[in-house]
């Protein structure tokens, strides 16, 4: 587990990190999510102590970071997938990770193994794509088999299958009732993966609930309709109290009813339906919606002056 209580990081005038606190559980995956310059890597330094809060604790397993034994056998973490030396190889960049933090020798071929890294496990790590390199920090985050683990972007360079890779090692590392946090910009995987979702703009706690109750609160669910008899199905909608309204597509758009009822509806009243299709609330949806107000980074729309 992992708690932030009151936690604010400041950069100069600026609040990185602004009175933070939220508790990431065990047993799930929790997505971190957030604008561009929102304040997660700061948060993810400093769970890690690689950068000091201004104010607010954060506590790992009821410890701070600090008091931990044996770091690495308690939270393992991917930030920056380029911190390695590159002139050593895989092996020897984990074998020494492995040597200066108690965990034994037979860990390394485990770990490189489970990332699928063996067959390069004796190249310099310099020579890898970003993908291995993903593959690499990865692995050295699960060195200690920790009961803890922290993902900054890990799907960042990763192919297809990679992204799948990933998606089904933190669900299994969930799965044993391990602490999962992780973040990305890519809202479409995080919604295949997080349970859980925590949310900031501008440093601010913005959301902290189950991915099911984001998505419901912040983005809107319809229905849509679509039929040869348009206007008569709109009167019909009309007499029963349903309000449809045009949307882009043509179709008309019908919100907080059942699909089931709305095509009985129509059926009662012979009107052909061409379409009936309930249209979920999209993750990205969700959280452009939420986050509009602390988007700090707008580009321009089209490419005109
Ligand atoms: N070492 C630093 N010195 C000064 N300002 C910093 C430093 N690190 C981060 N910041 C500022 O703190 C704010 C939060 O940055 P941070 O990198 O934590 O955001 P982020 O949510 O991880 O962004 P992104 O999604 O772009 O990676 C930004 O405005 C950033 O410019």
């Amino acid at each position: 587990m992992i708690e932030l209580e009151d936690l604010s990081k400041r950069y100069g005038d600026r609040l990185a990190v602004d009175h933070l606190s939220c508790t990431i559980r065990p047993g799930v995956v929790t997505g971190f999510l957030g604008p561009n310059g929102a304040g997660k890597s700061t948060t993810m330094r400093m769970m890690l102590d690689l950068d000091s809060p201004t104010g607010g604790t954060v506590r790992i397993d009821g410890k701070h970071y600090r008091q931990l034994h044996n770091p690495l056998r308690t939270v393992g973490a991917l930030l920056d997938a380029k911190a390695v030396h590159g002139g050593r190889s895989a092996w020897n960049h984990l074998l020494c990770l492995a040597r200066s933090n108690g965990i034994p020798r037979s860990r390394v071929g485990e770990v490189l193994d489970l990332v699928g890294l063996t067959p390069v496990a004796r190249k310099r790590a310099k020579g890898f794509s970003l993908g291995m390199g993903q593959r690499l920090g990865i692995a050295a985050a699960l060195l200690g088999d920790p009961r803890i683990l922290m993902f900054d972007e890990p799907v960042n360079g990763l192919d297809p299958e990679g992204i799948h890779w990933i998606r089904t090692l933190m669900k299994s590392l969930a799965g044993q009732g391990r602490t999962v946090f992780v973040s990305s910009h890519l809202m479409s995987e995080m919604a295949l993966t997080a349970d859980h979702l925590i949310v900031i703009g501008q440093g601010r706690l913005l959301a902290d609930t189950s991915m099911a109750d984001f998505i419901a609160r912040n983005a809107r669910s319809f229905v849509l309709m679509r039929s040869p008899e348009q206007e008569r199905l709109k009167d019909v909608l009309s007499g029963a109290g349903i309000t449809a309204v045009p949307g882009a597509s043509g179709a008309l758009e019908v919100s907080g009813e059942d699909a089931a009822h709305l095509g009985e509806l129509a059926a009662r009243h012979r009107i052909v339906l061409h379409e009936l299709s309930p249209q979920r609330a999209s993750l990205e949806e969700a959280f452009m919606r939420l986050t509009a107000g602390s988007v700090e980074y707008h580009a321009r729309t089209g490419t005109g002056g």
